[in-house]
């Protein structure tokens, strides 16, 4: 950085004097420009941010749908798209606006996209997920031993995900804050990914 000063000051004209740092603010500006041939630009310096994609998973029952139903509430600037679900529909379900109901294999293909952030939802144990499942009254007791089994498995693959984000019983609202952060964090960054929307 001091470097890169000292070459500038010692680019400058010699018969363009500074402005003591004692003078207005339009002076100083004025001889600064002056001195590095050029007036100071209002462009941006940060690129505007790429669309960024966020695709939130995780097993059944774990709150998926109370985050992105509370993100839409506190988030402007969010499209949600209908995502797709392997499980079966449940009464009162449309396909194409709650879900497209997809086989597991379409499903796979679909979420091996690239140019997405993962973000994995979890309760803070199993025993917090089984009772979710079970108060949320949409599960017979052989959907649910398939929906924890299968949560055991899923929960093997969260080193595959970007981000892992904990759903405890009754913080919703810090997992939903925690979400945000990342999507602000995402926007951030420098290396955006390449979005092809
Ligand atoms: N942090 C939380 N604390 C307590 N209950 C919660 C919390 N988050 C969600 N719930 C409740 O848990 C139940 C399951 O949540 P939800 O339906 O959003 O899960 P899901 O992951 O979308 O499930 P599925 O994949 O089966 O559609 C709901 O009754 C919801 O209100």
């Amino acid at each position: 950085m001091a470097s890169d000063i000292k070459t500038i000051v010692s680019k400058r004209s010699p018969y363009v004097p500074l402005a003591p740092i004692t003078a207005d603010k339009p002076e100083i500006f004025r001889s600064l420009e002056a001195a590095l041939g050029s007036p100071f630009s209002t462009e941006p310096i940060s690129p505007p941010p790429k669309p960024l994609i966020i695709v939130i998973s995780g097993p059944s029952g774990v709150g998926k749908d109370a985050v992105i139903k509370k993100l839409r509430g506190v988030r402007e600037g969010i499209h949600f798209v209908v995502t797709a679900t392997s499980r079966a529909m449940r009464p009162g379900e449309v396909e194409g606006i709650d879900y497209y109901f997809v086989s597991k294999e379409h499903y796979i293909e679909i979420y091996t996209w690239e140019f997405c952030r993962f973000i994995f939802l979890v309760a803070e144990n199993e025993t917090a997920l089984v009772e979710r499942l079970v108060e949320r009254k949409t599960e017979t007791t052989e959907t649910l031993l398939v929906r924890i089994s299968t949560a055991r498995q899923e929960v093997k693959h969260v080193k595959d995900f970007d981000y892992v984000v904990v759903n405890a019983e009754g913080k919703l609202d810090n997992a939903v804050k925690l979400v945000e952060s990342i999507i602000d964090a995402e926007k951030a960054k420098v290396n955006q990914r390449n979005v092809r929307i």
